[in-house]
């Protein structure tokens, strides 16, 4: 039995007075949700803001990314190692933002993902379909391309300690939710995929959807048997969505 996991991506928003409002009311509804898995992606500036306030509660947190490279010349990236001292259990790799603004492919987000675990973080691998893709049908196609290449890399049984999110690009920040059948299906075939490689390794994998995933339709996708919880953009801004997001999935 899987648990269902939600987990906010803030994205390149807040400010010291937002995070704190934001943590503190989130403590609460947190805490009560004792079959719930909660977290929250923060920018790597406000990850020990994050620690300190969530420290002795039930909320986990993570980056929103993280280098390739533990250490070095790299001007302006965030080592996995330094995001775990911070008390991290995750780190989003592959969102489509950073694929699409930073150039990033199948194989840097693979080597993100090997370097996310190598510090001993959750990665949460980021799959999904652009619109044109989305409507030559050719979704299942591109997210067996990406997952595919977290397999070559890191091979099957590395989906024992990470997290995946399908995204459908068409859905992010848009306001156009997939819908839970389109999701179920997309999700589903994600499952069957990896299964092809190891059915034990498919049945545990948590898969997450994201895009425009609102308290309003959380609670139909989360009702689907392959919909194993959100990454949430835009609600996970407001505290009260992001909690009745967070009550959807009990
Ligand atoms: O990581 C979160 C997703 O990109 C979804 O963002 P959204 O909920 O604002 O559509």
């Amino acid at each position: 039995m899987r648990q269902k996991l939600v987990m906010g991506n803030w994205k390149l928003n807040g400010t010291k007075e937002s995070v704190n409002t934001l943590v503190n009311a989130l403590l609460a509804p947190v805490n009560a949700a004792t079959n719930v898995e909660v977290a929250v992606c923060a920018p790597a500036i406000f990850i020990g803001t994050v620690e300190a306030l969530a420290k002795g509660s039930a909320l986990q947190y993570g980056s929103e990314d993280c280098d390739v490279h533990t250490s070095g010349a790299f001007t302006g990236e965030n080592s996995p190692v330094m995001i775990k001292e911070f008390g991290c259990k995750y780190a989003i790799v592959g969102h489509s933002e950073r694929r699409e603004y930073h150039n990033e492919t199948n194989e840097v987000v693979a080597a993100k993902y090997e370097a996310a675990q190598a510090a001993g973080l959750i990665p949460v691998l980021c799959i999904g379909e652009s619109l044109a893709q989305f409507e030559a049908g050719e979704t299942a196609d591109v997210v067996k391309t990406q997952l595919k290449a977290v397999i070559d890399k890191c091979g099957i049984k590395s989906f024992e300690k990470a997290v995946i999110a399908y995204e459908p690009i068409w859905a992010i920040g848009t306001g156009k939710t997939a819908t839970p059948e389109i999701a179920q299906n997309v999700h589903a075939q994600i499952r069957a995929f990896l299964a092809s490689f190891d059915a034990d390794v498919a049945a545990k994998v948590q898969v997450l959807y994201g895009g425009s995933c609102n308290a309003k339709t959380a609670p139909e996708l989360f009702k689907q048997p392959d919909i194993d919880g959100g990454l949430v953009g835009g609600a996970s801004l407001k505290p009260a969505d992001f909690a009745a997001i967070i009550e959807a999935a009990k």
